[in-house]
């Protein structure tokens, strides 16, 4: 394994001549170059093998700017002209040498997800690394400009592998105790594979990963371990529990809302080998780790794991390749699996481990039941029997739960007099009503403007808001139960600094009655104190177009019907819906996961979508709906013609369409959807097309997504 060295401050030197090349990679869009990697001539240093700079992070002249890129290979030859080549400015010190797995890590996801080397890797990178302006000349070397503390700090850290101050776990439960031995089993494996635990919320998956990390951790002095969780708001109580157990020196989070100082100094004591658990959201995926020795992936099936922004890929099959890559374990956990991940384990391709009860002796899941509101009397929302159960609670001083999915006010602000609603301008969507702030806010763009006197369209003076979001709840539900204590979570009190960890500690330490949350709030969280849930207005997720949907409802209602009882004290569930008789509702009272995900998959055979087929998608924007449908035929025809040329003959392209929320941050956007049953075909025609495309020389927005969330 690596060792841990320390970096000097490189010194900037000048370009000399040479008989190779170096490969650059920079983060362009494969727009612009389909590879995104670079020639560089080397500047000055004082290795003389070319193989020597593989894996370091450079700054580099690319037109008129100074750049950070990654050294990925180097040649023999150039088509660049030698008066044309540039050398090197500097070799960044700063950013430990990625290892050859990591580079080969890139180099398949930019392959898998066809997109730039540059673009896959530079992210990997904290933002102050990456940025070429942050790096400044002092005295012929560089020093870091915003992050100059935080080097300092990570300079006086200790160099070697942090040791570990292990604490006692848990006494397992004998059900735990069975599925951490075959855990342990599975490890012993020549050729490891993918290990689902499939455990009810509650059943003490945690528990277990963490008394299997600490087996690893024992094994080698060096090992490092990766946890990833799906959110933000899920990492300060799991971190707790990692320091609790593994010592404060040896663990470190890695997400976006760190400040960039502490970032950076986990990013070095992660990708030194230093840290020895590395716990981290989507991103810390792309972490180079010199030493890992295993991989947690909870929730796994959130969607969470998706990164829908520049290179899209999912955080959890990346995690699933780096552990094949490695041939080192990796442990993906869920009360409700992926529908991949379930049928790959049914299929014998991954192991399947199950916890079937709740670990604390005596909790149980909670009875659930159903209100048709077609037959009960709503008040604002809540029907008689969730009020009831709400004052029971109260009066036993336990905790309820709110689960309404919707932030803000109302979703309609609604002119009673002509029926016009507020729309944004710029996506097709209504602006939502927030109290709070007495904006309109478009959830999809952003946008937010003042709320208007009058109706646009008539003049009408009296604007209705319509629907609830939480806001509204929260309001009704303080009025209807005044000496409450109650607490709204959702996304829009993240952005008050300090504010979504004052409310979580204040409910776990018992401070709060009731809870009004969005999904934010559904997953993970851990208070025993919490015996009562209500479930608001779920229904339009029951008939919603995406193939997906249905499996999403399922894993938010797990989740969230999994807080309550979780403790010594029964929980008590109360769905409100307009279709009690819709089909999901049988599996969810019945707690049966199975069930649901035999239904299902049988329903993704006969139509033919995953697991049992691979989708890539291509998405145009352009200001109005013909360009961005002309190109996407344009996209069509050249699919068409590769098939007819190479004999890709499994593949399915479809018509090209507007997507469904056609307009979005004033860009119209078309879909194109190729399907193939052999995931192997669908790889293999990728990058013809992805040429093709790029020959197609549009100025519109477009990308191909590989294994899409949506259709
Ligand atoms: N062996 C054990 N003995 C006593 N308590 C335990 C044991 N294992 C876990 N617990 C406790 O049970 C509760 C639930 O465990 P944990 O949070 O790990 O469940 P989980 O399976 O991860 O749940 P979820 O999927 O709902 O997040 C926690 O309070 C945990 O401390
Ligand atoms: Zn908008």
């Amino acid at each position: 394994m690596a060792a841990v060295v320390h970096h000097e401050m490189s010194p900037i030197l000048k370009s000399t001549s040479s008989q190779w090349v170096l490969q650059v990679a920079l983060d362009v869009p494969v727009s612009v170059s389909n590879t995104g990697v670079f020639d560089y001539a080397p500047c000055e240093v004082e290795w003389s093998s070319p193989d020597d700079w593989l894996g370091r992070a450079v700054l580099v002249s690319f037109g008129r700017q100074q750049v950070v890129g990654w050294v990925v290979g180097h040649a023999a030859q150039t088509d660049v002209p030698a008066d044309k080549l540039k050398a090197i400015s500097a070799v960044l010190a700063f950013v430990p040498r990625a290892d050859g797995m990591w580079l080969q890590l890139i180099r398949f996801m930019a392959r898998y997800y066809q997109r730039g080397l540059g673009e896959v890797a530079l992210p990997a990178l904290p933002t102050a690394l990456r940025t070429a302006s942050q790096f400044q000349e002092v005295d012929g070397r560089l020093s870091l400009g915003v992050g100059k503390q935080a080097w300092k700090k990570w300079q006086a850290m200790s160099v070697a592998p942090a040791p570990l101050s292990l604490s006692a776990g848990l006494l397992l439960s004998e059900e735990q105790e069975r599925v951490l031995a075959q855990l342990t089993q599975a490890a012993q494996a020549p050729r490891q594979s993918p290990q689902l635990l499939f455990g009810i919320t509650g059943s003490g998956k945690t528990e277990i990963y963490l008394q299997y990390l600490a087996g690893v951790l024992a094994n080698h002095p060096d090992a490092q371990v990766l946890v990833l969780v799906p959110e933000i708001n899920l990492t300060p109580q799991f971190y707790a529990r990692l320091t609790a157990r593994f010592g404060d020196d040896a663990v470190v989070s890695l997400h976006s809302k760190l400040n960039e100082s502490t970032r950076l100094v986990n990013f070095w004591r992660a990708s030194s080998g230093h840290a020895r658990v590395i716990l981290g959201t989507r991103l810390s995926i792309l972490t180079q780790l010199p030493n890992l020795a295993a991989i947690v992936v909870d929730e796994e099936h959130d969607s969470s794991y998706r990164q829908q922004e520049g290179v899209r890929y999912s955080a959890r099959d990346v995690a699933i390749y780096r552990a094949h890559q490695l041939n080192i374990p990796i442990i993906l956990g869920s009360a409700t699996p992926s529908l991949e991940t379930w049928h790959a384990a049914q299929t014998g391709k991954y192991g399947l481990h199950i916890l079937r009860q709740r670990a604390i002796s005596g909790a149980k899941p909670p009875a659930v039941q159903l209100v048709d509101t077609n037959k009960t009397i709503m008040m604002d929302g809540l029907s008689t029997a969730l009020r009831s159960v709400i004052d029971k609670t109260l009066a036993a001083g336990k905790t309820s739960l709110l689960f309404q999915n919707r932030r803000g006010y109302a979703p309609v602000l609604y002119c009673g007099h002509c029926g016009a609603v507020n729309d944004c301008t710029a996506c097709s969507a209504h602006m939502v009503y927030h109290q709070t702030t007495r904006l309109l806010h478009c959830h999809h763009c952003g946008t937010q403007k003042r709320v208007p006197k009058a109706c646009a369209s008539c003049g009408n003076a009296d604007l209705l808001p319509v629907g609830q979001g939480t806001q509204r709840l929260e309001e009704t539900v303080q009025n209807h139960w005044k000496a409450a204590r109650v607490r709204r979570i959702d996304a829009d009190i993240t952005r008050k600094k300090g504010q979504l960890e004052t409310q979580l500690a204040d409910i776990a330490a018992g401070e709060v009655d009731i809870i009004i949350g969005t999904q934010m709030l559904a997953k993970g969280h851990d208070w025993p104190n919490l015996t009562t849930v209500g479930v608001l207005d779920v229904d339009g997720g029951l008939f919603a177009q995406d193939y997906r949907a249905p499996e999403r409802l399922f894993a938010q209602l797990q989740q969230v019907i999994g807080r309550a009882g979780r403790g010594q004290h029964a929980g008590h569930v109360i769905i409100q819906t307009t279709f009690p008789e819709h089909p999901l509702w049988r599996h969810i009272l019945a707690h049966d996961y199975e069930s649901f995900a035999a239904d299902e998959l049988a329903v993704r055979a006969q139509l033919g979508l995953p697991p049992f087929a691979a989708h890539a998608l291509l998405q145009v924007a352009a200001p109005r709906i013909k360009d961005a449908l002309e190109f996407a035929n344009a996209a069509r025809t050249a699919a068409l013609n590769i098939i007819d040329e190479h004999g890709f003959d499994t593949l399915t392209i479809n018509a090209a369409v507007p997507m469904q929320m056609m307009r979005k941050n004033a860009q119209e956007r078309a879909q194109l959807l190729i399907e193939s049953p052999q995931r192997s075909k669908l790889q293999a025609f990728l990058p013809h097309w992805q040429a093709a495309l790029t020959q197609l020389k549009s100025r519109l927005t477009w990308f191909v997504e590989v294994d899409p969330a949506e259709i």
